[in-house]
């Protein structure tokens, strides 16, 4: 089979088929997910907290993002049907056009097909002279974790009439300006559902509801495996006796269906 391209998410919008996106920082688990018929791999700046153990994603750097993303490329290329490879640019590393263009120009070189950066209608020039140069965008809006600290904690975002309406409008300017894939984090199911309608590009999900085009899990959020505090978007896979594999296909299986995710994994507004 080919390989995942931009191409075949965005037929699989227009077709109404649900697709999934998982998080992945090493060879393994990359070219076990991408066997299970995940089809993006998202190397998250997550790293920080799941693999660093770190507080926050902001101690994470363009470095490590380019290792991960290293690891993930040789473990995608064994898989029967490689993946889509996303890779996170990291914390206060594309505040100007030329920070961007070289964070992006490192990961992309490490084996990345896509750059996701988190912030709205702000990054429009990047992600212009981005697609100008050949490398596809995803805008991750909403719940954006390398803010935490102007938000003054993890918080569900879009919430009042203009928070939503600005949201919105930001969404519809980024694919005007050539954005490939939108991201919402945390944001009530309606507004994702209104956002998703809106634009024509394909909208990823975590805690945005059902009514997104694919969802997003950090894998070791998915295999149970978080340590204390789990965020309400989050659910077990690696459950009634399947292994690893069987968890990830049980995942692939249940967006695809539309089980997952289920009311109680989204917010209200
Ligand atoms: N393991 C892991 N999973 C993640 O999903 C994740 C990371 N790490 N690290 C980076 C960010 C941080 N994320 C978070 C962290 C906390 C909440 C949280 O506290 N959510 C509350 C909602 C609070 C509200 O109602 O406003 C929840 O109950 O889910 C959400 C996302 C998502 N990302
Ligand atoms: C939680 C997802 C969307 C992410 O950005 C990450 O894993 O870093
Ligand atoms: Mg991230």
């Amino acid at each position: 089979m080919s390989p995942i391209s931009i191409r075949s998410l965005q037929a699989m919008k227009a077709g109404q088929e649900k697709f999934s996106v998982l998080t992945a920082y090493d060879a393994t688990f990359a070219q076990l997910a991408a066997d299970a018929g995940v089809e993006v791999l998202l190397v998250g700046d997550s790293l920080g907290n799941v693999i660093q153990g770190q507080d926050s994603t902001l101690p994470v750097t363009v470095e490590h993002m380019v290792y991960h993303t290293e690891a993930v490329a040789r473990g995608n290329r064994r898989a029967k049907r490689p993946a889509f490879i996303m890779t996170d640019l990291p914390f206060m590393s594309y505040g100007t056009l030329e920070q961007g263009l070289e964070s992006a120009r490192k990961v992309m070189q490490a084996g990345a097909h896509m750059v996701k950066l988190e912030g709205d209608d702000w990054l429009i020039p990047l992600v212009e002279s981005l697609g100008r140069q050949g490398v596809p965008v995803c805008v991750h809006l909403g719940l954006t974790p390398q803010s935490v600290n102007k938000f003054g904690g993890y918080r569900v975002q879009g919430r009042e009439d203009d928070k939503a309406e600005a949201m919105l409008a930001h969404c519809i300017a980024l694919e005007k300006a050539g954005t490939d894939l939108l991201l919402l984090e945390c944001v009530p199911s309606a507004l994702a559902a209104r956002i998703s309608a809106a634009v024509s590009i394909p909208v990823i999900g975590i805690g945005a509801g059902a009514d997104t085009d694919a969802q997003v899990l950090v894998m070791h959020d998915m295999l149970g495996l978080n340590s204390g505090f789990t965020p309400k978007f989050v659910k077990n896979f690696l459950t009634d006796g399947r292994n690893v594999q069987q968890a990830f296909a049980a995942y692939v299986e249940e967006v695809k269906s539309g089980q997952f995710p289920a009311a109680e994994h989204g917010f209200s507004a």
